[in-house]
């Protein structure tokens, strides 16, 4: 088996974690065990799991409103939207994702972690239908944010929130996307930079307010 880096930046883990890091132990654990069969993640990226994937998604978990209700669009391997969830249960998610396989292995491990507040939907974002809307809505990885907003704006409800995981790329990509901005009345915009400090992988996050 794939040697794993739980040791690497215990004071990040323990931060971010709490008394869920076994939990997110044992999820980084099952996902190097089948993530690559199962087509969830590259070979490369194994070894750098837990800092890369792990670690970087549980920097959300400090954005998510106390009992909010959040979709994660395009969950995948369940990035950030199982890992915020193990963290934060206060909160329910709802882990949006349209391919069948993705989500066969997203419903096995919530119910193997013994994650009671997730709950999986097999569709696109585009074709979700959600009630109540959502609180807030995250994604990692799905589109770039002209393509990405337009997903996820409509699932959420007005005073609601996208949180939007990005790479370097992140000011070129708002900047691309201002007339979707516009036309979907956002609010309150922000590029935070998360992780400073705290994580050696860091991540951006635009953060938005829904009208
Ligand atoms: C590159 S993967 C990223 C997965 C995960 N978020 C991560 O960070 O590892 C993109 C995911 O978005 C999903 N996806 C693509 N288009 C989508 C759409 N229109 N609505 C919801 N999910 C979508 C894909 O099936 C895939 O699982």
């Amino acid at each position: 088996m794939t040697t794993l880096e739980y040791e690497a930046e215990p004071a990040a883990a323990a931060e971010l974690f709490g008394t869920h890091i076994d939990v997110a132990r044992k999820y980084t654990d099952d996902l190097a065990q089948r993530g690559e069969e199962l087509g969830l993640i590259g070979p490369l990226e194994l070894p750098r799991l837990w800092s890369r994937h792990i670690l970087n998604s549980a920097l959300l978990a400090p954005l998510v409103r106390r009992g909010a209700r959040v979709g994660d669009i395009g969950s995948g391997a369940g990035l950030p939207g199982l890992v915020v969830a193990l963290a934060r249960p206060d909160a329910q998610f709802v882990l949006i994702e349209p391919m069948e396989r993705r989500c066969d292995w997203l419903r096995h491990e919530a119910a193997e972690l013994g994650l009671t507040n997730v709950e999986v939907m097999r569709a696109r974002a585009e074709e979700a239908h959600l009630s109540p809307l959502l609180d807030q809505a995250t994604a990692r990885a799905v589109s770039a944010l002209s393509k990405l907003l337009p997903l996820t704006v409509p699932l959420v409800r007005s005073g609601g929130e996208v949180i939007l995981m990005k790479g370097a790329n992140i000011e070129a990509e708002a900047l691309a996307a201002a007339k979707a901005i516009k036309r979907l009345r956002l609010t309150d915009i922000e590029i935070l930079l998360l992780g400073d400090g705290v994580a050696t992988e860091v991540t951006r996050v635009f953060r938005a307010t829904v009208d």
